[in-house]
């Protein structure tokens, strides 16, 4: 259960959104990182066969894109912008895609709850699409995505506008569901990844940047990351001179957490590496300074 990406690019016109990928995306949860416009959206959509590639081969559990029905039939896809029926209730709404979507009516009754119960949508059966929650909506996104049981679920930008509780009970979904499933799970926001992922890849400008465990890429800035407290008026200073990669801000003192690739010249001490720092050094880097800014 796996899927399997080489030479793939994808063109709008003359823009290349997608330059020569190749990935080997194996069961769990992987993810899908990187900044607005990398490619992520296009390269889900080539996946859930909605869009069409120009060049590479893609097999999905074994079966090549091109026979795009029997790809759909075992490949799930929530959207970024996802909405359902809005007047129909949930239950409804549930039933009247498992018909579009071929479910025998037996089957459909068997499985719909529990689904429903698996979002932890039970409780609003009856309840209008319209009338839920961010959460819930999304919830319920994922409930239609795996309704005729796929092996692989896409998630475009799951956890955007969530809250920290449904953004925390959403991850824990995911990762239930890709026990038994290849799950890939698309963001930007990086703790989602570092929370839930064992396996990512970092697109940018439609390449692969890095595909690797997540441990692997925090390996990468290790070593390099300092934590120092400075006074707001050396912030500047500090901002110009290295890679902020977070602040906190208390009375006349900030906290600062930055990237160096040699002792800095400040009174800093060394930190743990975590994903964001690991995934704002490959950016950099990618960015062309070549290292880490010193100093002076
Ligand atoms: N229909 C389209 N026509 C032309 N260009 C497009 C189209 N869709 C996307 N693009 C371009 O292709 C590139 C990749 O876009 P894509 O939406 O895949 O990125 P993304 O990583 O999903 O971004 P975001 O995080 O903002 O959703 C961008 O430069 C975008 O402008």
């Amino acid at each position: 259960m796996e899927i399997r990406i080489r030479g793939l690019s994808k063109y709008y016109g003359k823009k290349q959104a997608l330059k020569n990928i190749s990935l080997t995306i194996p069961r769990g949860m992987f993810g899908l990182l990187g900044p607005n416009g990398a490619g992520k959206t296009t390269l889900m959509k080539v996946l859930a066969t909605l869009l069409k590639k120009q060049e590479g081969r893609i097999e999905i559990c074994g079966i090549p894109i091109e026979n795009a029905a029997a790809v759909r039939a075992v490949t799930g896809y929530l959207p970024q912008e996802f909405s359902l029926y809005p007047n129909m209730g949930v239950y409804e709404a549930m039933d009247y895609l498992g018909v579009l979507s071929g479910l025998g009516k037996a089957e459909r009754k068997k499985r719909i709850p529990i689904l429903l119960r698996k979002v932890n949508l039970q409780d609003q059966t009856k309840t209008k699409v319209k009338a839920l929650s961010g959460g819930m909506r999304r919830r319920l996104g994922i409930a239609q995505a795996i309704l005729h049981d796929p092996k692989v679920l896409i998630v475009d930008e799951p956890t955007a506008g969530l809250d920290p509780e449904e953004r925390v009970r959403f991850r824990n979904l995911l990762c239930e569901i890709a026990e038994e499933r290849v799950v890939i799970l698309s963001t930007h926001i990086v703790g989602d990844i570092e929370a839930t992922c064992e396996n990512v890849a970092v697109l940018d400008h439609g390449e692969i940047l890095y595909h690797g465990t997540v441990t692997e890429l925090i390996r990468m800035a290790d070593g390099n990351v300092y934590t120092a407290t400075v006074s707001r008026k050396d912030m500047e200073k500090i901002k110009s001179a290295y890679l902020v990669t977070s602040m906190m801000t208390m009375g006349n003192n900030v906290t600062v957490r930055f990237l160096s690739e040699s002792v800095p010249g400040i009174r800093a001490k060394k930190c743990e590496a975590g994903v964001e720092d690991a995934y704002m050094y490959l950016m950099h880097e990618k960015e062309g300074a070549g290292h880490v800014p010193e100093f002076v």
